[in-house]
């Protein structure tokens, strides 16, 4: 595969059932093979999108000093600020070139996750900034239902088998900036060749070029969306999930040729993740005489720690 495929969610939201089998056999078709779609028919509009830019360029324009308040210790860069360089790509030394925030859950009727999770840091400089987040993360956790709910059907299980995990999940929205390029970066990029840890990947920002995917031959191909469209990918929980029947692929942030090293780039990831009880044990419906279990059993919690401190951002 050399193209990235294109779907609409507005098929499976249809009430048509032909149309609503046809998103299906199309996700299921490209996670099998590519592992990424772009997605159109999402529930976000011009409106927040040009509001959510305009408000991470102003925090990501904030003097190091003030942005260096809200990086928390201890929390594994779970919440709030992340400094240039912290994160480098598993099994990586040089970090990658890119600073971010982290927006996590706003759990509802739940006090033993609220006390679970690190709370939500709020910019005092900005308020706009942290009303706009999450906004664009209920949004985008709604998006994600729907395609989980579309992938449980593909997977032969109950089409809602996801919401119970990913309701109050840890799921996280991450806007990145990558800044403009000073010197030879040796041999650091943007972001390294890496697979994601979670359920399933929405990104916002893959217009631009930059974003690549490794396919099935090895080749690095260009991963780019339509204004309209998110970049949707399967992370490595669902692989282990599936019995790596659908794939979390792996891509990478390239840096730009010479005369755009002075462009920023700016990409807005959300890591859909469940709860940390659920067990992402190997489906029965995934394993067969020719695909045999691959993997040992693991709570999403444990496998989420691990790859953590593979990261660098836990001990
Ligand atoms: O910046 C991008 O386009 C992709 C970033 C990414 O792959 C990640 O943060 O996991
Ligand atoms: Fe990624």
């Amino acid at each position: 595969m050399n193209k990235i495929p294109s779907v609409n969610l507005a098929d499976f939201l249809s009430g048509d059932e032909q149309r609503k089998q046809k998103f299906v056999n199309e996700i299921g078709h490209a996670y099998e093979n590519i592992g990424f779609v772009a997605l159109k028919g999402h529930f976000l509009d011009d409106a927040l999108v040009d509001n959510l830019y305009e408000e991470i360029r102003k925090f990501f324009e904030l003097p190091t000093e003030i942005k260096q308040k809200y990086e928390i210790p201890g929390i594994g860069g779970q919440r709030g600020y992340v400094s240039f360089g912290k994160e480098s790509a598993k099994g990586k030394k040089e970090g990658d070139l890119k600073e971010f925030w982290h927006f996590g859950q706003y759990v509802e009727n739940n006090p033993a996750l609220e006390a679970e999770y690190p709370d939500n840091v709020e910019v005092k400089e900005l308020p706009e900034f942290n009303e706009v987040g999450k906004k664009t993360y209920k949004m985008l956790e709604e998006t994600a239902k729907y395609v989980l709910r579309s992938l449980a059907i593909h997977l032969d299980l109950e089409e809602t088998y996801f919401d119970e995990y990913i309701k109050n999940g840890n799921s996280i929205l991450r806007p990145i900036h990558y800044p403009p390029i000073l010197e030879e970066p040796d041999n650091a990029v943007r972001a390294a060749a890496h697979g994601d840890i979670n359920l399933i990947t929405l990104l916002m920002g893959a217009q631009g070029k930059g974003l690549q995917v490794q396919n099935h031959e090895g080749d690095w191909i260009d991963a780019m969306a339509e204004p309209d469209e998110l970049m949707i990918n399967v992370g490595d929980m669902l692989s282990r999930h599936s019995n790596n029947k659908l794939k979390s692929t792996i891509h990478r942030v390239t840096n730009p040729p010479r005369e755009l090293w002075g462009t920023s780039r700016f990409s807005i990831p959300f890591f859909m993740h469940p709860i940390s009880d659920m067990k992402l044990d190997v489906l029965d419906s995934c394993i067969d005489k020719n695909n045999p279990k691959q993997f040992d059993d693991i709570t999403a919690g444990e496998f989420l720690d691990e790859r953590l401190q593979e990261l660098g951002l836990t001990k």
